[in-house]
């Protein structure tokens, strides 16, 4: 089919990999009905914005960080929680654009991070076989409910709006701002140089920002609070978009919406007095990936992605075929067109020497314009001694710093990361404890504290950071051009366990 014929419903034609059958037909199609009258989540001018970005993160201008959770839950969705999650990707930032000296833009894995690819389709508990939890909008993690109900899926179109309906509340309300980022205490730090290393980081960063709030005061700026009709600090405009894997075609195909494109960017691209042209906008989040579960070239998940304009993620794991890497591009991009398709990889640490290399050739030699963003985090999960999905600090640091070295040595260059991390706290304020190692040293007998996950491990508040860190370290370096301290002989790197023998072994 050509792109002119595309309909939303054209998947429907084509086998959708990780399906999900629900008992009652009727039943979904009538809840299908009341997503489609629903209001859109976030608009065609919040998407072209987005697009635009990214095309300035494919030419080097800014740097991508995609983060959050594996599975958001219903149950999650509080106040806390979300602002939470927020402040630590505001944090991230931070830290990263001091380093890179380069503007961050945000994607969130949330208002919408429901559904879950699973490896297997049921699981044992206790002596029944139930199906296995794919996600709060399918079914419940309790094993008594883990029949589908369509009626999640519309429980998970409120739960986003509402996480969305905060978190656009906290940024229009100074909650970037600069005046009160969260603190960022060094107590959990257990090694004295890597301490060291982190004052001077964080003593430089902060420098910077009392100079920058003394010059807005002197330039009459910022002298008054958001509440008294202040700016909303440097950070006061900062973006949020939003994003989820585009996993139930049904309820995608439900929030996708004909709009004319944006006037601002119809004047970019055509002719002055020509009628605005109508795209598909899936409307229920800035950014959809397909998943490394779901891309086959002939599925029904890559024929829905071809159609929308949303910025698309693809993720690209050890099974994918250089060719098939450049057929599935010219499948979602057949325009080349700049922003639209980032490409996350998730090799895992014994896999991406041989697969990058090969991967980053094919795409320059393709011409395709792509953005590379390294997920470290999902080729590195391991069960660990107490049953517990879990993952090495690292060896999450050893794939991201292998990752910018081979990036560098294939002439091409890492333009974001994909994480699952939260930054929230139990009742006590303290962070999850899933995944084991960072600057904290997480040990496997720690593991059971707080491990609060449905699916995969997060890196908490605290490791989050560590990486935040080490990669605005890595750029800062680059840029000052201090190659000796690139890669193995960084301190933050070494003391943070990069290709220790006992991270290699734990993803083997
Ligand atoms: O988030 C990714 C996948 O859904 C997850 O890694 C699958 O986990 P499983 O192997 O436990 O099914
Ligand atoms: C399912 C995920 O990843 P992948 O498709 O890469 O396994 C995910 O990002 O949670
Ligand atoms: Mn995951």
């Amino acid at each position: 089919m050509e792109a002119g014929d595309w309909v939303p419903t054209s998947w429907r034609s084509k086998e959708a990999a990780q399906s999900v059958k629900y008992p009652d037909e009727a039943h979904l199609a009538k809840v299908l009905d009341k997503v489609k009258a629903l209001p859109p989540l976030v608009t065609p001018s919040e998407i072209e914005r987005l697009r635009h970005q990214l095309s300035l993160v494919q030419k080097n201008e800014a740097f991508l960080l995609h983060a959050g959770d594996c599975a958001e839950s219903f149950a999650a969705c509080t106040q806390e929680n979300i602002s939470a999650k927020v402040g630590l990707i505001l944090s991230f930032s931070l830290i990263l654009t001091w380093g890179a000296r380069l503007p961050v833009v945000r994607i969130g894995r949330i208002a919408g991070q429901y559904a879950k690819p699973r490896s297997s389709a049921t699981e044992k508990i206790g002596d029944r076989d139930v199906m296995i939890f794919r996600g709060d909008n399918v079914n419940g993690f309790n094993p008594d409910e883990r029949t589908p109900d369509p009626e999640r899926l519309l429980s998970a179109y409120f739960h986003s709006t509402a996480t969305l309906n905060h978190i656009r509340g906290l940024l229009t309300s100074g909650f970037a701002s600069l005046h009160h980022p969260r603190d960022w205490s060094l107590l959990h730090v257990r090694s004295p140089s890597l301490r060291d290393e982190y004052e001077a980081i964080s003593q430089g960063l902060s420098d910077a920002l009392d100079f920058t709030r003394t010059i807005g005061l002197a330039a009459g700026r910022e002298t008054q609070s958001y509440e008294r009709g202040g700016g909303r600090g440097v950070l006061g405009e900062a973006d949020l978009y939003t994003s989820h894997e585009g996993l139930l075609l049904d309820y995608e195909e439900a929030m996708t919406r004909f709009y004319p494109i944006p006037d601002s960017t119809i004047s970019r691209e055509l002719q002055v007095g020509t009628p605005a042209p109508k795209k598909y906008y899936n409307t229920s989040a800035h950014f959809l990936w397909v998943g490394d579960r779901t891309r086959q070239l002939d599925g029904a998940h890559i024929e829905y992605f071809r159609g929308i304009r949303n910025p698309i993620g693809i993720k690209v794991g050890p099974s994918m075929a250089a060719d098939e890497l450049v057929r599935l591009l010219d499948i979602v991009n057949p325009e080349h067109d700049n922003g639209r398709v980032t490409l996350i990889t998730r090799y895992g640490i014994n896999k991406i020497a041989t697969h990058l290399p090969v991967h980053i050739k094919a795409v320059q030699e393709s011409g395709h314009p792509v953005i590379w963003v390294c997920d470290p985090m999902h080729g590195n999960t391991l069960t660990s001694s107490t049953g517990l999905k879990t993952r090495h600090f690292g060896t999450i640091i050893s794939e991201l710093t292998s990752c910018l070295r081979i990036h560098s040595e294939c002439g091409s260059r890492l333009g974001g990361v994909s994480l699952e991390f939260t930054g929230e706290l139990n009742e006590e304020g303290y962070s999850v404890t899933e995944c084991l190692g960072g600057s904290m040293e997480l040990s496997e007998e720690q593991l059971g504290l707080r491990y609060q996950s449905f699916c995969d491990p997060r890196l908490n508040f605290e490791q989050s950071l560590d990486v935040a860190f080490l990669v605005s370290n890595y750029f800062n370096n680059q840029r000052r051009g201090n190659s000796h301290r690139k890669g193995n002989t960084d301190v933050l790197y070494s003391e943070l366990g990069g290709n220790t023998a006992s991270a290699s072994a734990a993803a083997a």
